[in-house]
């Protein structure tokens, strides 16, 4: 038996190559199960930069290269590379696996002959003669660079880089270990050094201390993995077995490294079902996921940092624990927590799923948690606890939006309430965030409670009247037995609480909590009602400027106490630095952000390594035209029809680089299923449906609520035709590419939507406008087109004019 340890670059290069892939398979199984089966002819390579190097036959042609780090238990390997015969052999004489003598983590450094780049000249002495300081990482010297780890080729080469796009394009060179290029990215958007250390775990104080640098005064120690490290001076030195032990537990070294322990664990790598988020985390990732809490702990980040991928680790790591824990992961709609379960089966299929208060993880949408915890506890705690509300203990029927639209509107007229006060979205509004967030169930105390956060002021004659209204609506949930969801929420938090007051046990050990920015206050109290107060209770992931339903919360009006638990993901692993830009500049506009604890949240740190086409923007004559280009812009990315006539030129905005995601075919052609049109309305994206078909495109259309308790329609699709949603139902997916269509002055904000708030709402009604557009824009990995007819929306971060 034998282990194997392989990097992210060694995997992505065996994807290239697809018939490598059936020998590269046998050859490692022969290797894991018996290391010394002669078909392996493992060898040694004499006069090799590295003893540890050997390399083994997958095929006549084709030999990989690894290093043996260890022959005690067992032998392990370290795969560096499979290449050509005459390639292989002579790669094998110049690797060399070591640590970064600054951060400790793994590296592989190709040891040769020295190579001009493109920069300024060497740097000599203290790093900053004749250097000419301009672009992003103006101010660094790349002596300051190297002190951080960094290899003295990619520091010299990125503070020349004269823009951020030319800094992403340094740090996403598959050469460059993916620590080096998050801490020169992180440099880059003003994180400071001693929070990079932090953020990377290079001082992790459970991992061996970081080796002090030697003083390279006199030697230009380069090496960013295999290929761009070039050794001009002094040759790398291999690492002792010792320190690559210490390495291979750094948080920094899994970020590139893992070591695969299973036969089925290989396939995956090898097939190309091995989904990286799985393994490569990174270091914060994996802090987060791990790190044991005393309370109630808040992750929040932008769009694609990876939030989902964490609690679902969390939800692993939780549900693991020898005490066979019950374990709720939850989220805002029942298609995202579809989504979850099937991604948790992705992660770990040993992880049992079940039903709320059996031990491994209940995977649900928040409203379906609130009726499975009705269900749970005894009839007589139902009863008890359901007040006016649970009239005889029965489970309430769910209220659609509509019939509550209704119910509101009837009880508006009842109470005699007139203007903005009648509008039922106030109404809703007034119930969920001042009567059921407090649980009130007299008029003496809806008189007296203050209302932070509420935008309208109610003297109190409109108090009282507006409570006759609560009692006509509450009178009307009674006599059908329905309740709505906000309602159920709490109905629930009250009977959990019963339930535990009388002895019984709360229904989870753990919850879990993505999409946390959308939840209302009913869903905060059962929330807080699941799980007793204590370690690792709860854990939200959350983006306040996703914050696209519902009101402003703050947590610790809820019994959620998360002050001084409250950390930020910052590196986005999906959109490129391009759309990142674009999405985050949507938010400029609105300063007044603030989080769950009430605080300002930031959007600064955030950055991609990845690089693509700019965003895209075309302003249109009218609906004929952004029908067109949009028509034309898919039949661009998909390349053209196999038939007599097709023809492939006929991009209009451009086709995108594509960043090999995966969405793309070897013509460069975009996978049709991968690409979503997004937009503002159903309504919208009925008319754009129709007018697709009539260019000759099908697409399919996703229709169905995004809102919980809904089921909204299955995440599964075809994968010949795009995606057609609106800007809400596509939350929390992704797309390889995306239309944002419609993107008009009279559609984001939507005017339909103000005309339905009362004036005093309409600060926060507009800002949940702006967070829907930076949502809808940030699901685009590669490509972002985004067409309007007439004036362009004020919230895009260009303006039209520059169209
Ligand atoms: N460590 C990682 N390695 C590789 N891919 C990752 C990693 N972390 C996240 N990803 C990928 O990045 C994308 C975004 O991740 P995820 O959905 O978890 O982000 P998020 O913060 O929850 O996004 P949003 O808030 O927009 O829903 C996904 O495709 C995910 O697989």
């Amino acid at each position: 038996m034998s282990n194997i340890t392989m990097s992210r670059q060694f995997r992505r290069r065996l994807d290239i190559d697809g018939s490598l892939k059936q020998r590269a398979w046998d050859f490692l199984t022969k290797l894991m199960a018996d290391p010394a089966s002669p078909g392996l002819h493992i060898e040694p390579i004499r006069n090799s930069a590295d003893p540890r190097v050997r390399t083994g036959r997958v095929n006549d042609n084709f030999r990989a290269v690894m290093f043996l780090v260890a022959e005690t238990p067992e032998p392990h390997f370290v795969l560096a590379a499979v290449a050509k015969h005459d390639e292989a052999n002579a790669l094998a004489q110049r690797l060399v696996l070591t640590t970064n003598p600054v951060s400790g983590v793994l590296e592989v450094i190709e040891n040769a002959e020295p190579v001009v780049l493109p920069g300024p000249r060497p740097v000599h002495g203290n790093g900053t003669a004749g250097w000419v300081p301009q672009g992003p990482l103006a101010g660094f010297t790349p002596r300051e660079l190297e002190d951080l780890g960094l290899s003295a080729t990619l520091a010299r080469r990125a503070v020349t880089c004269p823009d951020e796009d030319a800094l992403v394009a340094a740090a996403g060179d598959e050469r460059v270990p993916p620590w080096q290029a998050d801490a020169l990215l992180a440099l880059a958007t003003g994180t400071p050094i001693h929070e990079i250390h932090e953020q990377l775990g290079l001082s992790d104080p459970e991992t061996e201390q970081a080796p002090a640098r030697p003083d390279q005064a006199d030697q230009t120690r380069i090496g960013v993995g295999v290929g761009i490290g070039i050794g001009a001076g002094v040759p790398t030195r291999p690492a002792s077995d010792a320190d690559v032990a210490a390495a291979l537990r750094r948080p920094s070294t899994l970020m590139d490294f893992v070591r695969i322990e299973t036969d089925s664990e290989l396939r995956r790598v090898l097939d190309g079902s091995f989904a990286e988020w799985r393994v490569f985390l990174h270091p914060e990732q994996r802090r987060y996921a791990y790190v044991r809490t005393s309370g109630a702990y808040r992750l929040s980040g932008g769009a694609g940092t990876g939030k989902t991928v964490v609690a679902l680790h969390r939800a692993r790591r939780l549900a693991t624990a020898p005490a066979a824990p019950r374990v709720v992961l939850t989220t805002f709609t029942r298609n995202l927590a579809d989504n979850l379960a099937q991604d948790l089966r992705t992660l770990d299929a040993s992880v049992w799923q079940g039903r709320l208060g059996q031990a491994g993880v209940t995977v649900r949408g928040i409203d379906q948690l609130a009726l499975d915890v009705l269900g749970i506890v005894p009839a007589d705690i139902r009863a008890a606890s359901g007040g006016d509300l649970l009239s005889a203990g029965a489970v309430p029927r769910p209220l659609s939006d509509t019939d509550e639209r209704t119910m509101w509107t009837d009880a508006a007229r009842a109470a005699g309430l007139t203007g903005d006060l009648a509008r039922p979205a106030f109404l809703r509004g007034e119930y969920r965030m001042v009567v059921l967030a407090n649980d009130l169930t007299t008029r003496a105390q809806y008189l007296r409670v203050p209302r932070p956060g509420r935008g309208t002021r109610l003297s109190r004659a409109q108090r009282m009247a507006i409570w006759d209204a609560v009692e006509a609506y509450r009178r009307q949930l009674s006599l059908g037995q329905t309740a709505s969801y906000a309602e159920i929420a709490v109905l629930a938090a009250r009977c959990a609480d019963a339930f535990a007051a009388a002895g019984g046990p709360r229904p989870a050990d753990h919850v879990v909590v993505d999409e946390a920015q959308d939840l209302h206050p009913g869903h905060w109290r059962l929330l807080r009602a699941l799980v007793a107060e204590g370690p690792d209770d709860l854990f939200l992931a959350e983006d306040s400027h996703q914050r696209i339903y519902g009101e402003k919360v703050v947590l610790s009006r809820y019994g959620i106490q998360v002050r001084g638990r409250s950390r930020r993901l910052t590196l986005n692993y999906r959109t490129t630095a391009q759309n990142l830009r674009f999405a985050v500049g949507i938010l400029a506009g609105d300063t007044d952000v603030t989080d769950l604890e009430g605080d300002a949240e930031a959007t600064s740190g955030y950055r991609s390594a990845m690089s693509g086409p700019a965003p895209v923007l075309r302003a249109c004559s009218g609906l004929t035209e952004e029908l067109d280009v949009t028509a034309e812009t898919l039949r661009g990315w998909f390349g053209p029809p196999s038939g007599p006539n097709g023809n492939g030129s006929s991009s209009a905005v451009g086709t995108g680089a594509g960043t090999g995601t995966g969405s793309d075919d070897a013509q460069g052609r975009v996978e049709a299923g991968s690409v979503g049109i997004l937009t503002r309305s159903a309504r919208e994206r009925d008319i754009v449906a129709q007018g697709l078909r009539d260019r000759g495109i099908s697409a399919q259309v996703i229709a169905g609520h995004a809102l919980p308790g809904h089921a909204g329609g299955r995440d599964t699709h075809r994968s010949d035709a795009p995606r057609l949603m609106t800007m809400h139902r596509a939350k929390g997916l992704e797309f390889s590419r995306v239309v944002l269509f419609g993107i008009d002055r009279k559609s984001v904000p939507s005017e339909r939507v103000l005309a339905t708030e009362p004036d005093d709402e309409r600060d926060d009604t507009l800002a949940r406008e702006r967070f829907l557009l930076y949502v809808a824009a940030s699901r685009a990995r590669d490509a972002l087109v985004v067409v309007w007819a007439g004036d362009a929306s004020p919230f895009l971060p260009v303006p039209p004019a520059g169209v």
